[in-house]
């Protein structure tokens, strides 16, 4: 579990993070949102005794970082995947960081095969792609088997196979009852990848709930009707709801009325329809439509 509670970083005048708490649960893939420059990669150095609050304190399982002992038996993190020293091969950067941590050397083979890197473990770390790259990352950031795994931007730049890689493998991970807090530009990934969200804009909070309970809050659904009597139905429809065109598609968009009754209303007027599809509002809508007011620089 990580809590933060009242954190504040403030360079000068910014406030890079300000006042900011919520709490990451273990069991969970927690994604961590914000426009550019919003505080997250702040947040997580803090989290990392890598940065130094201002004010207030973030700690995990009711540490500090600095409090730890053994930290990356608690704590894995993948903040920079390219790291690492270009000549050293991928199962020699993980043995020097198993030896200086006090890690058993044998762990290098198990986290090389749980990343699929064993083949490839002889080979210089330079010449890896960044697919490859991210993975001897989440290796390092699991040697110390750790309760609590932090990865800052992990998909950034992957090829879909290297997401989905990604997104199954931090699943494994909540569900073997660890703690994963992920942050992302990918806002539909992370839809697909969190079950909870702590969404930030200019360094506070802006939401700590569920990704389904972000996305019904902040969007509205609707249903997509299409048919060949379109101005009928509009017309009988807007007795019940409230009616627009999707002038690209042809379709009628309704919002306020659930599909069911607008197929019961359809068929009470013998209206044929071509298409009835509930549709739900999406991360990106809601994430837009609450951060708004928080992006740094908006486009004109
Ligand atoms: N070392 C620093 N010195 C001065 N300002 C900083 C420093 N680090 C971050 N900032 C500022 O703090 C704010 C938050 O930056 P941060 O990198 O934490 O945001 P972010 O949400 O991770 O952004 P991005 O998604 O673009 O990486 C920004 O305005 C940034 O310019």
């Amino acid at each position: 579990m990580i809590e933060a509670v009242a954190l504040r970083k403030h360079y000068g005048r910014t406030k890079a993070v300000d006042d900011l708490s919520f709490t990451v649960r273990p069991g969970r893939v927690t994604g961590f949102l914000g426009p550019n420059g919003a505080g997250k990669s702040t947040t997580m150095r803090m989290i990392l005794g890598l940065d130094t609050p201002t004010g207030g304190d973030v700690r995990i399982d009711g540490k500090h970082y600095a409090e730890l002992k053994q930290p990356l038996r608690k704590v894995g993190a993948l903040l920079d995947a390219k790291w690492v020293h270009p000549n050293r091969s991928a199962r020699s950067h993980l043995k020097w960081l198993a030896v200086s941590n006090k890690i058993p050397v044998s762990r290098v083979g198990e986290v090389l095969e749980v990343v699929g890197l064993t083949e490839v473990a002889h080979k210089n770390a330079g010449g890896f792609s960044l697919g490859m790259s991210q993975r001897l990352g989440i290796a390092g950031a699991l040697l110390g088997d750790p309760e609590v795994l932090l990865f800052d931007e992990p998909v950034n730049g992957l090829d879909p196979e290297g997401i989905l890689w990604i997104r199954q493998f931090m699943h494994r991970l909540a569900e073997e009852g660890r703690t994963v807090f992920v942050s992302s530009h990918l806002l539909s990934e992370m839809a697909q990848t969190a079950q909870d969200l702590v969404v930030i804009g200019k360094g506070q909070l802006i939401a700590q709930t569920s990704t389904e309970q972000f996305i019904a809050d902040a969007t509205q659904d609707h249903v997509r009707v299409r048919s060949p009597h379109a101005a009928k139905l509009r017309e009988i429809l807007a007795a019940h709801a409230t009616v627009t065109d999707d002038s690209a598609s042809g379709a009628l968009v309704v919002h306020g009325i659930p599909a069911q009754r607008i197929g019961e209303i359809a068929a009470e007027n013998h209206v044929v329809l071509h298409e009835l599809s509930p549709q739900r509002g999406s991360l990106e809508e809601a994430f837009m439509q609450l951060t708004k007011e928080s992006v740094e620089y908006h486009s004109h």
